[in-house]
């Protein structure tokens, strides 16, 4: 990495814009994010908030804007681009009759990992995530909790400096929820990490930044102190916020 993608930040958004047909779900997206900076992305249902996630990852194109990981074009440069990158989709992982152990182990060899540090890397990933109990369980038998672990373990794999998590709590009991943003909170000196949530106590707890979208566009980007410096609580201010975009 050059010393100027460093400076330029880890997660470089412009202009992110995606339509369907005629209906624009992503709408000029820009910003970046640092290393030490863990993102909470907010917005209600329908936002857009998965949208620009995928795009972000590689995952679907954009129909305009750029995104660029590490300084590398998600778009031009996607195996460069995903090399740096853990990303945490909505759902559950696919190929749910393999085990959860084959799963991580098939990951991290599509990683490019072999022999020893291919076994250390899968038990270290499921160490963070607990999943050393449901090794040997094929993933379509799992709870949705212990899936979102499964997905959380194949981003972290291959210890990359982005992490895009996709509600990495959602279906967790809170006991889990706990260890998640703890593992998070852990993680986030040495990443760039950005989070979608609907728990805005979540935000609170473990991001340094907020910003929240709506239709498309985003509404504010500011520290969660921030936000709430006039003395509204954190749902106060999200419904102003999004309740007024929506008129
Ligand atoms: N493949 C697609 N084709 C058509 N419309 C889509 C497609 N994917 C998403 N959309 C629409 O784009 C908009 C944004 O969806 P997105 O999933 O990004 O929202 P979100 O903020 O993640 O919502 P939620 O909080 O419910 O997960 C929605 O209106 C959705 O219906």
């Amino acid at each position: 990495m050059s010393e100027s993608t460093e400076n330029q930040g880890l997660i470089e958004i412009e202009g992110l814009t995606k339509r369907f047909g005629g209906f624009t779900a992503v709408d000029g997206v820009s910003f970046s994010v640092q290393r030490g900076e863990v993102v909470g992305f907010l917005g209600p249902n329908g936002a857009g908030k998965s949208t620009t996630m995928r795009m972000l990852a590689g995952f679907m194109l954009p129909s305009e804007g750029t995104a660029r990981i590490c300084g590398e074009d998600v778009v031009k440069r996607p195996v460069a681009a995903k090399r740096n990158l853990g990303f945490l989709p909505e759902g559950a992982p696919t190929y749910p009759e393999m085990s959860v152990a084959d799963f991580l182990d098939f990951c991290a060899r599509i990683r490019g990992f072999g022999g020893a540090e291919r076994t250390r890397r899968v038990a270290e990933a499921m160490a963070r995530t607990q999943l050393e109990g449901v090794r040997l369980q094929p993933i379509e038998t799992l709870s949705k909790g212990f899936k979102r672990r499964v997905g959380l373990a194949q981003a972290l794999l291959h210890s990359p400096p982005v992490l895009v998590l996709d509600e990495p709590t959602d279906g967790l009991d809170p006991n889990q929820k706990h260890e998640v943003r703890e593992l998070i909170r852990a993680m986030a000196p040495e990443k760039a990490i950005i989070i979608s949530t609907h728990i805005l106590e979540e935000v609170a707890a473990v991001c340094t930044r907020a910003i929240v979208i709506a239709r498309g566009r985003v509404l504010a980007d500011a520290t969660p102190a921030a936000l709430v410096a006039d003395g509204r609580s954190m749902e106060e201010v999200f419904r102003s916020l999004t309740l007024g975009a929506a008129a």
